[in-house]
């Protein structure tokens, strides 16, 4: 990837970047709604009733709630795709909605599902998009587009002159955060953008996004379906109900231990599990060394370097340290040299990733192990099965009801009641398969 000083200096309108609380970079600003309402043509209730919200510059801020709360009228009245009917949105204190609504989008980025591109441009006209709007130069523009294809993790060489519909649907969406972010907006909006990708894409956009969001630091304001999204991307989590009201408002962690309401109780309800399987990432569990080798490296010396480290398997990464392949030394003592194959079927998650994504990524790759890499792609180590399984049972023992008596705490005899049948076939399919021959064991 292009290190940081080819980009081009970081100019939001914020101004200098700053150090926000955490110790991270901050470019982003603030986001401010002050009671903020939609009332739709010729509907009764309004979409949004009173809405009163302050998003922290720098923050990635989810919305999540059920169909028609509100969510998307809420995210477009930011950027004033939507007019609000009363009220007042600030952003990094300005009152924008005072302001030209043209120029005002021109400076927030918007993202919406599948991308959203422009079918006949090419990736990098798409991505120049707002900046030939703002009449830069070409060559700023040019300089810009190769960083934020770098950035987003996509080769200008191999991507730049690609039109839409040649890519895969994570690409696209890839190029769709690029234009967005292509006049340094201090905000992103995202409608819904991992919704039309599969599981393993999805959690490496993510990825991406967590990564991009640490190396930037905008204020990112995201509307998703899924709490488990909204809890691994979100700094807080926006909970809304009908007509926009605000349920709670709050970081993941204190929703899933103290939700402030029997609605937002019934809305985490039974996915709060698998959130807080969430909530563990990959950097919070110990991952093990691996060998690495070049590509076109002797194999004769590769392969004692693993057998020095007592390992079996290495990992072949490229000049930037990015993995390709994870042979075992038998398999790369068969040839003279390190190969420069490319496994497609590669498990690998970033630091930021969740178990539950590493847990994925193992199954869909039928692997027993992942490799773990940095923000910018480079391998640093692997996790196993055994590992992250631990991890896992040692989050869901923290999150298992207090009373629950097991196996060794039972006192023999306390227990005189039938067995419930907890799961059977029904009577139909049952009744269909009775004549039929058992199965072999
Ligand atoms: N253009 C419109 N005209 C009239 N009513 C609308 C319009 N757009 C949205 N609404 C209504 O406003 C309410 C909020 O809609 P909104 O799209 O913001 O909800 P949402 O939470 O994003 O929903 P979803 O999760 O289904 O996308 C809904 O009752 C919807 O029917």
């Amino acid at each position: 990837m292009t290190d940081s000083t080819t980009a081009p200096p970081s100019k939001s309108s914020a101004g200098q970047p700053s150090s926000g609380a955490n110790g991270r970079v901050v470019t982003g600003e603030s986001i401010r709604l002050e009671g903020v309402v939609k009332r739709y043509r010729g509907q009764t209730k309004p979409a949004v009733a009173q809405l009163d919200l302050e998003i922290d510059a720098g923050d990635i801020v989810a919305f999540v709630g059920p169909s028609g709360c509100g969510k998307t009228t809420t995210l477009k009245m930011i950027n004033r795709l939507i007019e609000p009917t009363e009220g007042r949105i600030y952003i990094g204190g300005r009152d924008v909605t005072a302001e030209n609504p043209d120029k005002l989008r021109q400076s927030i980025g918007y993202v919406i599902q599948s991308g959203g591109l422009f079918p006949h441009w090419s990736v990098s006209k798409n991505i120049g998009t707002i900046p030939r709007i703002l009449k830069w130069d070409k060559k700023r523009i040019a300089e810009r587009t190769e960083y934020l294809m770098d950035l987003v993790g996509l080769d200008a060489a191999t991507f730049a002159d690609r039109l839409p519909k040649d890519m895969s649907g994570g690409q696209q969406q890839r190029v769709g955060v690029a234009r967005a972010l292509a006049a340094d907006p201090p905000v992103l909006l995202m409608d819904e953008p991992f919704g039309a990708v599969d599981p393993i894409t999805r959690a490496r956009l993510q990825d991406k996004l967590i990564a991009i969001q640490h190396e930037l630091g905008k204020t990112i304001v995201i509307v998703t379906h899924d709490f488990e999204e909204a809890t691994k991307l979100g700094d807080k989590v926006l909970i809304l109900s009908e007509g926009g009201h605000i349920e709670q408002f709050a970081p993941p962690e204190e929703i899933l231990a103290n939700p402030a309401s029997p609605f937002v109780e019934e809305f985490v309800g039974s996915g709060a599990t698998l959130a807080h399987l969430t909530l563990t990432r990959v950097r919070d569990v110990e991952i093990r060394q691996v060998v690495t080798a070049r590509v076109g490296e002797g194999s004769g010396t590769v392969v004692n370097r693993a057998r020095a480290a007592g390992e079996d398997w290495l990992v072949v990464v490229d000049e930037h340290g990015r993995p390709r392949a994870w042979p075992s030394i038998a398999e790369v003592s068969a040839k003279p040299e390190v190969s420069d194959y490319l496994d497609p079927r590669l498990p690998v998650v970033a630091q930021s990733s969740t178990l539950n994504d590493a847990l994925d990524s193992m199954l869909a790759t039928s692997q027993g192990g992942v490799l773990v890499t940095d923000g910018r792609g480079a391998v640093i180590g692997a996790l196993n099965i055994a590992s992250v399984m631990e991890a896992i049972r040692g989050q869901l023992a923290d999150v298992r009801d207090d009373d629950h008596v097991g196996y060794l705490d039972h006192t023999e005899g306390s227990a005189p009641v039938d067995t419930p049948v907890i799961a059977a076939e029904d009577e139909s399919s049952a009744a269909d398969t009775a004549d039929e021959p058992s199965a072999e064991r």
